[in-house]
């Protein structure tokens, strides 16, 4: 099925904000995160940018393949927010098409392929040296659709008790990705 974008759908070009301020790939309170910024696309489509921090090496001045993995995986989970869908990674198959070095800005895009029941499809690139340019990481992904009982019952009590009790009601949806 094609993929429809929620009628509550932040618009086009607006920055999503962290999900969850503690989440390694986007929140603004997790040190050594990727601190990664997301904003609205057309369709259901998601532009992100990060940049390669010393913390992100695997090779000396190089970043880790399972640092670029991450920013794939948030960039294509972020995808959850224009479907207002609660969705997991099940799969995701990841093509290292360039080295990148620390100090680079990755700019990120992604997409909803197709929605399949609980099966939503999609697919992202990272490209160096601006949004245009030659393609260093890309992705294809299988998130599977979820209840919040998912992150209740699997999450640590502390920290999805202190999520739960935010008093922003966005904030509190979002790190869940939920329909608020
Ligand atoms: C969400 C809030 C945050 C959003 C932003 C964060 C971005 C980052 C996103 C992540 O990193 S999420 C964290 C990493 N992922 C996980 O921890 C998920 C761990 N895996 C699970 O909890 C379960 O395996 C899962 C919920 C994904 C599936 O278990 P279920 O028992 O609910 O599903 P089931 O096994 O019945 O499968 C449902 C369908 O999906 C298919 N499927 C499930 N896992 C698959 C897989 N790995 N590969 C291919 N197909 C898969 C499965 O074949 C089946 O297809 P059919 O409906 O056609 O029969």
């Amino acid at each position: 099925m094609t993929p429809v974008r929620h009628p509550d759908a932040p618009a086009p070009g607006e920055l999503l904000g962290a999900h969850y301020g503690e989440c390694f790939g986007c929140g603004g309170e997790q040190p050594h995160g990727l601190h990664l910024q997301a904003r609205a696309g057309e369709g259901v489509s998601i532009t992100a940018e990060f940049t390669v921090q010393p913390a992100h090496q695997g090779a000396p001045g190089l970043a880790h393949g399972g640092v670029l993995a991450t920013a794939l995986d948030e960039t294509l989970g972020s995808l959850n927010w224009l479907l207002r869908t609660i969705a997991v990674t099940g799969r995701l198959e990841t093509d290292f098409v360039r080295p990148v070095p620390v100090g680079t800005t990755l700019y990120l895009e992604a997409e909803v392929t197709a929605v399949a029941g609980r099966k939503i499809y999609s697919r992202a690139t990272g490209r160096v040296g601006g949004p245009e340019g030659p393609v260093a990481v890309r992705a294809e992904a299988l998130f599977i659709e979820v209840q919040v009982d998912h992150f209740v019952n699997h999450g640590r009590p502390e920290e999805i008790k202190a999520a739960m009790s935010d008093p922003d009601q966005i904030r509190r949806a979002r790190a869940f990705e939920v329909n608020p």
